[in-house]
């Protein structure tokens, strides 16, 4: 076709509106279409007013083009400023080392954090140095190093380094005070000395371990989201157990936390209060001390010990043990086993100084005295756990992390999203402690000897504390979810610590926009729709083709 020439010149732009006028063509239509192409000075048919309508119409949808092409890049996230921090969870068995990231300009919305690396520190926790508590800050130094390879050096200076110690230290201190000064001083001065910013080295209470891990699985659950609108209303219509409760076993204690129903408590140094996200939490926490599973299992020996003492085979130093596989043997040293206060009220004059296991394998015998640990005769509460320890009715799920998920994970106990019933739990246990050492040996050959002789002890244990300490019963034990990570974060006291001293978690809802970026795209776009679809619809009712006015399409 030739160019069209004249005063009316043809903008192709415009054959769109034309085209849908092409729909059905009468001879008189296309007569009325060569106008349009008609040499200058020849007057076109078109009216006036279409001609606005129609330029008007074009550059309306240009105009709500450009409108969402600004609002699209406009409004764009800003390229991501990566923050980092780093918490060092100094355990009773070994310290390990976490590194947090957050998107910078997300400082506190929920769920923003998340580790991105672990280092397991090699040798015994730092509590193990009261010996030599100038070699226990150096030992941090292999994960140090790989902290730094992680995070950009020019974040170094700006990013900071926690450390917390918990229930060996504590125990240490009870022991030892000044070895234990002397070792926090050493990690102290490791950490210092680091590029990192240094923001202290101390033992953390059993409160705040409880606490913090409560709020580490509650902020990666997203459980403490900010919600807005209709969503507002759904969540305050949602029961209280909108929060998950936390079981921690450590080595050396165990922690219980969880929002309780109870108001006004009836032990108030078990009671936390928080106020997260504009919400309001009353918390109950306990953490028992030299209930961690290899102090409990140090208690139980010197239980053991202690009834033994006048039987015979105690004579010739060795003590048969209903928790260890049947043919394993494992020798114990007396004069330091009494040193630690979860066992010096035990303390017996004996006369050997090493001591002989020798496993039996048998679960209830096993079981019966695990019991033992949870003295449930006194409560001066309404109700209590053990040791006469308040403990309010339990509430809600639970998320079992640490050595509850190490444990129950190697016997194939985690099954999720649907947890195995407690009988098919106890029977799996309870076969695998009558299985003979020398063939759980060869089956799992590649597990650390220390951990693998202990997995039938640390089953039973678990499944005692859970129900003979905290009664759990058939009805509620699958309310228990044992969990190692959530995502890519380990489940853990240390994320709630760093949140907290970081000021990440503000006791008020943060004044954000009201719509999320991708809601206001969207509806910026589903207004334009609108707008372009009533200008082409007022367009049409103007300039009706024909084959509407005929009906014919
Ligand atoms: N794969 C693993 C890893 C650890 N463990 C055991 O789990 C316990 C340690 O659990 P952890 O949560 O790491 O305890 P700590 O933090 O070291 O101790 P605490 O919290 O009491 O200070 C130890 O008995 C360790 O032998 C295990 O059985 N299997
Ligand atoms: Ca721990």
């Amino acid at each position: 076709m030739d160019e069209p020439k004249g005063s009316f010149v043809y903008t192709p732009k415009l054959k769109p509106s034309l085209a849908f006028e092409l729909c059905v063509l009468t001879g008189k239509e296309l007569d009325k279409i060569h106008s349009y192409f008609l040499p200058s000075g020849t007057k076109p048919k078109m009216s006036s007013t279409r001609t606005i309508l129609l330029i008007l119409g074009f550059l309306s949808t240009l105009a709500v083009i450009a409108l969402i092409a600004v609002a699209v890049t406009q409004n764009q996230p800003l390229p991501k400023n990566i923050k980092y921090g780093i918490v060092l969870d100094a355990g009773s068995s070994h310290t390990n080392l976490y590194v947090y990231e957050w998107p910078a300009e997300k400082e506190n919305d929920t769920g923003v954090v998340k580790q991105v690396e672990v280092c397991k520190v090699e040798g015994p926790g730092i509590s193990g140095y009261s010996h030599a508590t100038e070699k226990a800050g150096p030992s941090l130094e292999q994960c140090l190093q790989q902290a730094k390879e992680v995070i950009p050096s020019v974040q170094h200076k700006e990013t900071p380094v926690y450390l917390g110690a918990t229930a060996g230290m504590r125990l240490l201190r009870l022991q030892n005070e000044s070895a234990a000064d002397k070792v926090l001083s050493s990690v102290g001065n490791t950490l210092r000395s680091s590029p990192f910013n240094f923001q202290g080295a101390r033992i953390i209470t059993g409160q705040e371990e409880g606490a913090y891990g409560w709020i580490t699985i509650n902020y990666l659950l997203g459980n403490f989201k900010q919600v807005s609108g209709w969503k507002k209303l759904l969540h305050s219509l949602k029961s209280l157990s909108e929060t998950s409760g936390a079981l921690d076993l450590g080595g050396a204690s165990t922690q219980i936390t969880f929002v309780s129903k109870d108001p006004p408590s009836e032990s108030p140094e078990n009671q936390l209060y928080f106020r997260l996200y504009g919400k309001d939490y009353q918390v109950y926490t306990h953490s028992f001390l030299c209930y961690g599973k290899d102090q409990a299992l140090q208690q139980k020996l010197a239980r053991d010990l202690q009834a033994s003492t006048s039987t015979p085979t105690v004579e010739d130093s060795s003590l048969p043990d209903p928790c260890f596989h049947k043919g394993y043997e494992r020798s114990i040293n007396i004069s330091d086993f009494f040193k630690n206060p979860c066992t010096s009220d035990k303390k017996k004059q004996l006369p050997f100084s090493q001591l002989s296991i020798k496993g039996e394998g048998d679960y209830q015998k096993c079981r019966e005295n695990i019991q033992n640990l949870f003295d449930k005769s006194n409560c001066p509460y309404s109700s209590c756990s053990f040791n006469g320890i308040y403990l309010p009715p339990l509430q809600g799920d639970f998320g079992a992390f640490s050595a509850f998920y190490f444990v129950m994970n190697f016997l194939n106990l985690t099954s999720e999203p649907n947890p195995l019933a407690l009988n098919k739990v106890t029977s799996t246990i309870e076969s695998f402690c009558g299985r003979p050492w020398q063939e759980v040996k060869t089956a799992y050959h590649h597990i650390k000897e220390k951990y693998l002789s202990e997995y039938c002890f640390s089953g039973v244990y678990i499944l005692s504390l859970l129900e003979n300490g905290y009664e759990f019963t058939e009805n509620n034990w699958q309310l228990i979810h044992f969990l190692g990570k959530i995502g890519s974060s380990d489940a853990g006291w240390t994320l709630g610590y760093m949140l907290n001293l970081t000021n990440m978690i503000p006791a008020e809802e943060p004044a954000g926009p009201p719509l999320s970026y991708g809601s206001y795209v969207g509806l910026m776009v589903l207004c334009s729709l609108v707008l372009v679809s009533v200008l082409l619809f007022a367009w049409l009712l103007l300039h009706k083709p024909k084959c509407l006015q005929k009906g014919i399409v």
